[in-house]
């Protein structure tokens, strides 16, 4: 099994990378369509509904789909022989940073969900605020993984 995962290597890094741009760019999009959702559209509303509909299929359609696929080939990664170094701190740090980004994603998720409920009790600028955490994880991740300290 190792041998195979060490002659498939570049594919599973080039789909985990593609699949890691894919999850970013719905963490840092979906947060601004709440930010907008909350601050300029009335409850109940014509463009409230489509807000809705734009939320689930980004959360549904790409959202869900390049995290799992983010974790299947980072997984691949880590069982590939001479990748992970356990005894140094780079790979802690980055799981630690991936398993937060994952907690926001399902955090992200139950905020659609009060939407559809229509019992969304945070303001645009809480919104806002939250949207600073995948950065600093982003930051926190590619540094370990590049830099390998
Ligand atoms: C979801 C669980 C994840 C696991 C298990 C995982 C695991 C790994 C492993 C073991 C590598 C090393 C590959 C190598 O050195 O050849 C890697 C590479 C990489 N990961 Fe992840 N990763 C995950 C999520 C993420 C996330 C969320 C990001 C970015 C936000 C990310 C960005 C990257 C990048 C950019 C590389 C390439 C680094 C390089 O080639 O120098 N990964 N990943």
């Amino acid at each position: 099994m190792t041998d195979f995962l060490a002659s498939i290597y570049p594919w599973t890094k080039s789909l985990h990378i593609v699949s890691v741009i894919a999850w970013m760019a719905g963490i840092f999009y979906l947060p601004r369509l709440f930010v907008y959702h909350t601050e300029q559209v009335a409850a109940g509303s014509q463009t409230d509904a489509m807000f809705q509909e734009m939320e689930r299929k980004l959360l549904r359609a790409i959202m869900n789909p390049a995290m799992i696929a983010t974790w299947v080939f980072g997984l691949c990664l880590v069982f590939t022989p001479g990748i992970v170094d356990w005894s140094m701190v780079w790979p802690w740090t980055k799981a630690a940073g991936v398993l937060a980004m994952t907690w926001f994603h399902h955090w992200l998720g139950k905020r659609r969900k009060d939407f559809v409920a229509g019992s969304n009790v945070l303001t645009g600028r809480r919104y806002r605020m939250m949207n600073e955490l995948p950065t600093l994880l982003l930051i926190l991740i590619v540094f370990s993984v590049v830099i390998r300290f």
